[in-house]
């Protein structure tokens, strides 16, 4: 496992009593590469072991995004998220192992959160939105999606008619919508954001880690199952990155045009 002190595209820092993970791309809105999902999976598991740690919060450097999904132009460019330790682009072990984690975990949305970066802000247990934070999904214009937790559990968080809105019109609703749809659990100005995360940081490290780490299982127990929807997503999700019609998604968006999917209606 990589070790904190190695990582290129997050950073790991430990704060009083819990940990700061920040997606450190933006250059490229944050968005993630096969590299930058093992250095998410190794940062949220040394949080899980490290004693002085009580929760995390998940964030992105600077003022733009917090996370835009995978590395789309890297896709375009080379066919895959580029080189990962296992070989493997293992995007589902982060989603388990942020569910898994028993310690609570805190999105602080700085920026845009869209495609794959929504689906991590869905996936922690509590977010906290910068008044200019955006949010959406993005998969069907560049060739993807999430059948996993990316489009089940948000079901569960905002509701089926709001989840298929999301999906099925892919527009980006601003943080008070996301508040009144329950898709954040505050939102406040953007210098105030890490310090209301850190608010809430400070309230979890005062209370019972086990009690916590019952309940943070408790609360998966009932979408686990969300875990077997998404082996059989993203099998189908491999196969189609591979295709014309998928292909065709992230050229678009690296060649700052807008896809045909017409031939294949
Ligand atoms: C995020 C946007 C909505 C922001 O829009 P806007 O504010 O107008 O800024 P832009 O000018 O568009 O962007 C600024 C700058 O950042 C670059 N950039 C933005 N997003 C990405 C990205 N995802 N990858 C690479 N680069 C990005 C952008 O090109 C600009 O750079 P310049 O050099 O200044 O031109 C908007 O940018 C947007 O819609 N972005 C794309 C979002 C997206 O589609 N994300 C990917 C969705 S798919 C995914 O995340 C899951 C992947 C996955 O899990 C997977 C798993 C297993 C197998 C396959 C896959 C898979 O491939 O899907």
């Amino acid at each position: 496992m990589i070790k904190p002190e190695e990582f290129t595209d997050v950073s790991y820092e430990v704060e009083e009593s819990w940990a700061v993970v920040t997606i450190d791309r933006p250059e490229r809105y944050n968005s993630f590469r096969g590299r930058t999902v093992d250095e998410l999976i190794a940062a949220f598991k040394h949080a899980w072991a490290d004693e002085r740690v009580a929760c995390v919060i998940l964030t992105g450097a600077g003022d733009k995004a917090f996370c835009a999904g995978g590395d789309v132009k890297e896709r375009a460019q080379t066919g895959s998220y580029g080189p990962t330790e296992s070989g493997l682009f293992e995007i589902q072990q982060l989603h388990q192992t942020m569910r898994d984690m028993p310690k609570p975990t805190i999105a602080a949305v700085n920026g845009v959160a869209a495609g794959g970066g929504h689906v991590l802000h869905v996936l922690c247990d509590l977010s906290v939105a910068s008044e200019t934070a955006r949010f959406g999904q993005s998969g069907p214009r560049v060739g993807s999606f999430d059948a996993g937790f990316g489009s089940a559990y948000l079901a569960r968080v905002v509701g089926e008619k709001r989840a298929r809105q999301i999906w099925f019109l892919l527009d980006l609703y601003d943080a008070q919508t996301a508040e009144r749809w329950g898709l954040v659990n505050d939102v406040v100005a953007p210098e105030e954001l890490m310090d209301k995360a850190r608010e809430y940081a400070r309230k979890i490290s005062a209370l019972s880690p086990t009690a916590l780490r019952f309940l943070k299982h408790s609360f998966n127990a009932d979408s686990d199952h969300m875990q077997g929807l998404g082996n059989i997503a993203f099998a189908g999700l491999d196969l189609f990155v591979q295709m014309p019609e998928a292909k065709e998604g992230a050229n678009a968006f690296a060649e700052k045009r807008a896809p045909d999917f017409s031939p294949w209606r």
